[in-house]
């Protein structure tokens, strides 16, 4: 298959052939979100193209969808021949002329959710983080909990309030506890970020049912980056005894792009060893994660580097153990990795780890030192995969800037 794009530019960048994530998108001219795949700067209007004949007939109406959910309840025969097909399209010099003015500039794109999210999940997959929020929150108690190396620990989030990159975040108002001991209100003090993966569901499953870790790929169809952005201070009073609560259902952000599993094929890594084995339902035939560099930036400041591929749960292992319980999925089911922490102190997905609970201010330029995030303040996540092609994909980007709370 050929592995360059007739696209300008489109080979030596993170969009190349390669990659081809999904995404919805208006234009100033037709402001209706449509379907789009991107390639370089680019962005290929699948609507317009499945109003020809490219697309066989029973994939066309997916196309004619404003979110991605039609396509990926099709399932992987359908995701792969689309693949092939738009790597053939976008590859092959001898469609250029006909499939050109179909492209629409990813700087002209005003970008949407790319899908409609069902349920929305979120994991603690992360060991260094767990460990690390353990200290923080507990001081007084062992960082990791008994049932923490049994099972991947979750909690379920709030779906309507996931929004695509570049959403303000409005600063959220809620109950803390001072350190006083009084029940303050007002604006949280301690707003911070998690920069974590996401798992999106294509293939829904029947309720009373589960799913094998090994038929991952059969229901999951791509990842995409998150921000789970996080009132320490609210969380800290409210998670006792049933978890995160108002201190993260206020907004969660996610990029604009679905990177599908077949482009991850070539990021594949072997996962952590698991002591103690855990229960033949979360057994894995062939155990992995996926090597994706993460890259966390804070007001245009790199701040860590948190790496993927160390994540103690994998993301088949997550699904599973979200499933075993027989509660079924739906198409734009999104589940979350967790925060993902490395090893190193420069590896931390969150400001509560870098900063060690805000003792340890960080620079990031003009206005800085932080500990939290201050009003104004922007956050940009990215993630790079290692490509099929030798090179590089990149996950995109998920980015917001924190707006002041209501009066
Ligand atoms: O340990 C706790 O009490 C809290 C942990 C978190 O806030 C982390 C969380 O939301 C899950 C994650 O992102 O890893
Ligand atoms: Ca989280
Ligand atoms: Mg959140």
């Amino acid at each position: 298959m050929n592995a360059t794009s007739w696209v300008d530019g489109a080979d030596t960048g993170p969009y190349g052939l390669h990659h081809l994530p999904y995404g919805a998108f208006s234009t100033a001219k037709d402001p209706a979100p449509r379907l789009g795949v991107r390639i370089g700067d680019q962005i290929l209007d699948l609507r317009a193209l499945a109003t020809g004949q490219f697309f066989l007939p029973w994939i066309r109406p997916a196309f004619h969808e404003q979110g991605l959910g039609g396509f990926m309840a099709m399932g992987p025969p359908a995701w792969r021949l689309v693949r092939h097909q738009l790597t053939e399209l976008l590859g092959d010099a001898r469609y250029r002329d006909q499939s050109e003015t179909l492209l629409v500039p990813v700087a002209k794109a005003r970008m949407h959710l790319p899908f409609q999210v069902a349920d929305y999940v979120d994991f603690y997959a992360s060991e260094h983080h767990a460990t690390n929020l353990g200290r923080l929150f507990r001081p007084d108690s062992e960082p990791l909990l008994p049932n923490w190396k049994h099972l991947p620990v979750g909690y379920h989030g709030r779906a309507g309030t996931v929004v695509p990159s570049g959403t303000p975040i409005v600063r959220p108002r809620g109950q803390r506890k001072a350190p006083d001991g009084a029940i303050a209100f007002g604006p949280s003090a301690r707003l911070d970020i998690e920069a974590e993966v996401g798992f999106v569901v294509g293939v829904g499953t029947e309720l009373g049912t589960g799913v094998s870790p090994d038929d991952f790929a059969e229901h999951v169809f791509g990842a995409v980056l998150v921000n789970d952005w996080s009132a320490r201070d609210i969380q800290a009073w409210e998670y006792v005894p049933l978890g995160p609560f108002l201190g993260k259902s206020f907004a969660t952000s996610i990029g604009h792009w679905v990177t599908p599993l077949d482009a991850l094929a070539a990021a594949k890594a072997p996962a952590p060893a698991q002591d103690p084995e855990p229960l033949p339902y979360l057994r894995e035939t062939d155990r992995y994660g996926f090597d994706l560099s993460m890259s966390v930036r804070w007001n245009g400041t790199e701040v860590a580097r948190p790496p993927f591929a160390g994540m103690y749960w994998t993301p088949a292992q997550m699904l599973a153990h979200m499933t075993v319980n027989g509660a079924s999925l739906r198409t734009g089911d999104l589940f979350a990795s967790g925060t993902v922490s490395g090893p190193d102190a420069d590896q931390r997905g969150s400001f509560i780890e870098l900063t060690w609970g805000g003792k340890e201010p960080v620079e990031v330029g003009e206005g800085s030192p932080r500990t939290f995030l201050e009003d104004g303040d922007t956050v940009t996540i990215t993630a790079t995969a290692p490509a099929a092609s030798g090179g590089t994909i990149g996950l995109g980007e998920v980015t917001g800037t924190i707006q002041p709370a209501l009066e």
